[in-house]
């Protein structure tokens, strides 16, 4: 049975695709794509579409992507229906609370102001940790907020930490690590899990091969 899989476009885009064709399967389209948006395996019997990250899951959730490759982020934010079988270990990041250094939110008396991209996430763990916390949802540009003074800190993600020196603010706290992962359709892992398996199976045996070149493991 053919598989349909579902990739976020964009910063993980690349390196799912190298994944790809390290197993062996047929990317060529994949990377010569102009501006296609569906892209037939050369050599196994998958199509791929390349989308949004928010859209990965609505694909999978709707099962019209048995597979999907996203963010841990945008699962967090989202929330997942699906299985989440696999960490791909790329597309590292964290979540963080940030802020000027001299407005530590966690030490200001009465509710906080957090301005994010993700107000799931941030909602979730500042009420984990018994604060009274206004979300304030922002689309881009998240460190500006406390600098301008829209929100006491920010929820957003921290790859190098150079956005955040080069504006001036620092972490408070990690909330949590971020990485690219492998969700699957329900109803379709009852349908075509022995298709499913094969491709977690090549991405895992990849995944391994870097943790164990890089000394992780063995
Ligand atoms: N420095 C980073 N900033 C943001 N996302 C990162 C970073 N490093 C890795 N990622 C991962 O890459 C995924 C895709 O990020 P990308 O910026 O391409 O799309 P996006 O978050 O949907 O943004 P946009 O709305 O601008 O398309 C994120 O969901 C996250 O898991
Ligand atoms: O720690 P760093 O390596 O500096 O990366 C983190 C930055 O990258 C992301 O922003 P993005 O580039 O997606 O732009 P955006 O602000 O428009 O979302 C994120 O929201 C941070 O601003």
């Amino acid at each position: 049975m053919s598989l349909s899989v579902a990739l976020t476009k964009g910063r993980l885009e690349k390196k799912t695709v190298a994944m790809l064709e390290r197993m062996g399967y047929g990317t060529e389209n994949l990377k010569d794509k102009g501006r296609a948006l569906v892209f037939e395996d050369t050599k196994k019997d998958i199509r791929y579409f390349l989308v949004k990250s928010n859209d990965v899951i609505t694909y999978v959730n709707h099962g019209v992507a048995d597979i999907g490759v996203v963010g841990k982020d945008t699962l967090m934010e989202r929330g997942n229906q699906n299985y989440e079988l696999l960490d791909l270990e790329f597309g590292k990041c964290k979540f963080c609370v940030a802020s000027l250094p001299d407005q530590d939110v966690f030490q200001k008396v009465g509710h906080v102001k957090i301005g994010t991209k993700y107000p799931q996430v941030a909602r979730e763990y500042f009420l984990s940790r018994g604060i009274d916390v206004e979300v304030i949802k922002i689309d881009g540009s998240v460190e500006l907020a406390p600098i301008l003074g829209l929100a006491d800190g920010i929820v957003d993600i921290v790859e190098t930490g150079t956005t955040l020196k080069e504006n001036g603010l620092v972490i408070l706290e990690e909330v949590c690590e971020i990485s690219a992962r492998v969700i699957v359709n329900k109803a379709s892992f009852k349908l075509k899990r022995n298709e499913i398996m094969a491709v977690v199976r090549d991405l895992e045996s990849v995944v391994k091969e870097d943790a164990h070149k890089n000394g992780f493991e063995g």
